[in-house]
């Protein structure tokens, strides 16, 4: 007998729809108050074709809601100086209301020295140590655009982290990391896992919400996945595959994000309704 898929889809591609709806009316507002609309400067360095076609989608989502981008293509060879100071440019413009630092950027660059060159207060991607004390500690600010992505998520399908127990399958800088920690301001009982981890089903097996960000291929099978459970699948492997095996998962799952048009829409609808923040509290909106 073929087995029954239990899980229900969480629908990125919907979620996102709405939230850049409502993004584009705020955009409007903005636009016709003040003569302008709200600006995102996407910075990319090199010619890396999946981080050129990310930055290609999140500039056309933007244009879509009334958005101006404003891009810069930076030779691959850049310097972490040269990126410091276009990043410290664009802090200083006051025509720029958000910085997008497209990552990674390349192994000789300190790719943490260019993110802090961005200006918190523009930091709508939520890449800066003054965005992730803020998710930390559970206070206003931008929020890393995949985690608050998959926040949204968890809130528009009705799942409170609050008790539950979260595991977090990756602890990169802007995904993994962030998520947990949003998860945790939110009162989830959250463990990391990551390439070190020993015994990582047995871990993956407790998990009441799971999120998957290690960036390898359906690598979370639906054996080792409780019944019942929350899956996020937060991977983008080449040819737009997730970190987890959807077809066995959706079997023992209750909620399960598809690749694509589950986290990967919500990054960019988040991205451009921080854009907005942004130029609604430097306008003193
Ligand atoms: N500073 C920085 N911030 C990021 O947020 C960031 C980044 N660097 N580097 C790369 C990753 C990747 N990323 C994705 C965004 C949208 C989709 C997305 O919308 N994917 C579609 C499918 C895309 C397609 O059709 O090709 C989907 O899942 O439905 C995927 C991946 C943002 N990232």
């Amino acid at each position: 007998m073929p087995t029954v898929p239990a899980a229900r889809l969480m629908d990125g591609t919907a979620l996102a729809r709405r939230t850049v709806e409502e993004t584009a009316a705020r955009a409007a507002e903005i636009t016709r108050r003040t003569g302008t609309a709200p600006c995102l400067a996407t910075v990319l360095v090199g010619e890396d074709p999946a981080s050129v076609t990310y930055v290609r989608m999140k500039r056309a989502r933007c244009e879509k809601a009334g958005i101006r981008s404003r891009h810069m293509e930076l030779p691959a060879a850049t310097s972490t100086e040269e990126l410091v100071a276009t990043l410290t440019g664009l802090s200083q413009d006051s025509e720029v209301n958000g910085i997008l630092l497209q990552h990674p950027v390349g192994p000789h660059i300190d790719e943490r020295a260019a993110f802090e060159a961005i200006a918190p207060e523009k930091d709508v991607d939520g890449v800066t140590m003054t965005s992730f004390a803020a998710m930390s500690f559970g206070l206003p600010g931008f929020e890393s655009c995949t985690p608050g992505g998959i926040m949204r998520l968890l809130d528009a399908y009705d799942v409170n982290p609050s008790g539950k127990r979260a595991v977090v399958v990756g602890r990169s800088a802007i995904l993994g990391k962030p998520a947990g920690m949003l998860l945790l301001a939110r009162d989830a009982t959250v463990t990391y896992c990551h390439s070190r981890t020993t015994g990582l089903s047995e871990i993956v097996a407790e998990a009441d919400i799971l999120v998957a960000a290690v960036g390898r291929p359906r690598f979370i099978r639906g054996e080792d996945i409780k019944p019942g459970a929350v899956v996020i699948d937060a991977g983008y492997n080449p040819g737009n595959v997730g970190d987890v095996d959807f077809d066995t998962a959706a079997e023992r799952a209750s909620l399960i994000t598809p690749v694509p048009g589950g986290v990967g829409p919500m990054t960019i609808a988040v991205l451009l309704a921080q854009t907005v923040d942004a130029a609604e509290r430097q306008l003193g909106l």
